[in-house]
């Protein structure tokens, strides 16, 4: 079985979010189970530096404005394409934005260049490898299905999935013909959304599969409260759209030989954790306390994410004598707000804004409970990290929050079988109560070890999930083979 995965970015190449880690973690625990994934990407200027000596396989006269070449290379255990278009890709900022964080405007054709590349692949434009299935991810990705359903017959089969349905990809009406779409397209059943171009809605509307990162989200964003304005076209088509829960990369993320802590651990010597705390303690600028217990949070800091309702609990989390420790980068405001939290109670508070890759690692392996307080969550990783690095989890009742985090409640102690705390819904004086019932675990030390283990011992690998992604990619491209279209 092969598969060509298509997506905008990939860990370690170039990540903003979980997409990434997913993208870049799939196939090695696809490759186990017999599936050869070669994954496509746009070749940012970083990509392109990371992987030298990469070779052509492919050229493209005009694609979207300018010459381009699909370049093939192995890096970090990825069969990479790389999608070579200086026109489009080679410039300074982010994946999608500039240095000062303005989109960039020409978004439509960058990654409808990437899908467009997807589609010839797919159709075996190059020489020696065809896939089964094509494997698009998010909204940047969302035309390559669209392309494949409308193009040249026979074609592999299309399996779509959604991180994050709050981002749609939405263009203008007038960039049909430019971006390469028939006027077919251009309807309720094709790519029209809200009288424009709407790219995760061509994924959604013309892929064969569809599949979101949790069961839970799969069944919220298939209601108005939840579904973004997709939810009437989600509800019909709930018998190809499947929920899939994500993992984490358990060679990554495994404290028994993480280098970024200051002591490795494991479940059954849970003991590191201690050093760790205070190394944490030591290397964000908590007041050296060590009774006190650090709660920890890694995030993008956007309305997503309940970091408002953070800043709002504060006083609460204070109260309780709990720390803060917090990384994260994102809305300026959220930005401003927390370093001043942080002025106001030195050594209480403290705040990284960026992205740090290994200071991640060490406030999972330092905290005593990491908080997630989204107002909905696909499934988010940090909380699968924090269980494997026995941080209790503190989590709003959403998405896949809620499917991957057992809630110490009465039965669930009594059973043995809590793993950390959920709580719901996702507004500040709920998250207040659910700091006071982290603080009463803590002083329950005995069922705070047991929960604790439980966390280390929870299934958070891709072991579970892998077989259904393998399971859909026969079930495509076997449709592919018998009648072409869906
Ligand atoms: N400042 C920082 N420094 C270092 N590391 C940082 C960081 N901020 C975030 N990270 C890391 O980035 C990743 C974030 O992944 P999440 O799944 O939690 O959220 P995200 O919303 O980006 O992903 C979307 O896609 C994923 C993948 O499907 C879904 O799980 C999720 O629900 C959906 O919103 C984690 O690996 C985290 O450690």
């Amino acid at each position: 079985m092969r598969v060509l995965s298509v997506a905008s970015e990939c860990f370690p190449l170039v990540k903003t979010g979980g997409l990434a880690d997913v993208v870049g973690a799939l196939p090695a625990a696809l490759r186990a189970e017999g599936v050869a994934v070669r994954t496509l990407l746009p070749g940012y200027p970083g990509v392109l530096a990371k992987v030298p000596g990469a070779t052509p396989v492919h050229e493209f006269d005009d694609l979207f404005g300018g010459h381009a070449r699909v370049l093939a290379a192995q890096a970090a255990g990825l069969d990479l394409l790389l999608l070579e278009a200086p026109h489009l890709f080679d410039r300074p900022g982010g994946p999608y934005n500039d240095q000062w964080g303005r989109d960039w405007p020409d978004n439509p054709q960058r990654f409808a260049a990437l899908c467009w590349t997807a589609a010839e692949i797919g159709r075996g434009a190059l020489a020696d490898w065809r896939p089964d299935a094509v494997h698009a991810h998010d909204w940047q990705a969302g035309l390559a299905p669209a392309y494949l359903h409308y193009g040249a017959q026979p074609r592999p089969g299309t399996v779509f999935t959604v991180h994050n349905l709050a981002f749609q990809g939405w263009a203008p009406a007038s960039l049909l013909s430019g971006l390469r779409l028939p006027p077919r397209a251009f309807d309720i059943d094709g790519v029209e959304f809200f009288g424009g171009i709407g790219a995760l809605k061509a994924g959604l509307r013309l892929s064969d599969r569809l599949t979101t990162v949790s069961p839970t989200y799969a069944r919220e964003i298939a209601t108005p409260a939840e579904g973004q304005g997709l939810d009437g076209l989600l509800r019909s088509r709930a018998g190809v759209l499947s929920g899939i829960l994500n993992g984490i990369d358990e060679e990554d993320w495994n404290p028994a030989h993480d280098p970024h802590l200051a002591a490795v651990f494991d479940a059954t010597r849970p003991e590191g954790r201690e050093a760790n705390r205070a190394a944490l303690r030591d290397r964000i600028g908590l007041a050296a306390r060590p009774d006190g217990l650090v709660v920890g949070v890694v995030t993008r800091l956007t309305g997503q994410k309940g970091m408002d309702l953070l800043l709002q609990a504060l006083p609460a989390l204070l109260s309780h004598g709990m720390d803060l420790a917090l990384l994260g980068a994102g809305e300026p405001a959220l930005e401003q707000g927390f370093l001043a939290a942080s002025a106001a109670h030195p050594g209480r508070v403290a705040v990284r804004i960026g992205y740090d890759e290994a200071l991640a690692h060490l406030i999972q392996g330092g905290c005593d409970a990491l908080l997630v307080p989204s107002r909905f969550e696909p499934c988010g990783l940090t909380q699968l990290c924090a269980l494997r690095y026995g941080a209790l989890p503190v989590v709003a009742r959403v998405g896949g929050l809620a499917d991957t985090v057992i809630d110490a409640n009465e039965a669930a102690l009594a059973a043995g079988v809590a793993t950390g705390l959920q709580f719901a819904p996702a507004t500040a004086p709920a998250l207040e109560t659910a700091l006071a019932r982290l603080a009463a675990l803590w002083a329950d030390q005995a069922s705070w070890k047991r929960s604790q283990a439980n966390a280390m011992h929870a299934p958070v690998g891709w072991a579970r999930s892998v077989k259904r992604y393998v399971a859909l990619y026969k079930d495509v491209s076997a449709m592919s083979r018998t009648n072409g279209v869906p």
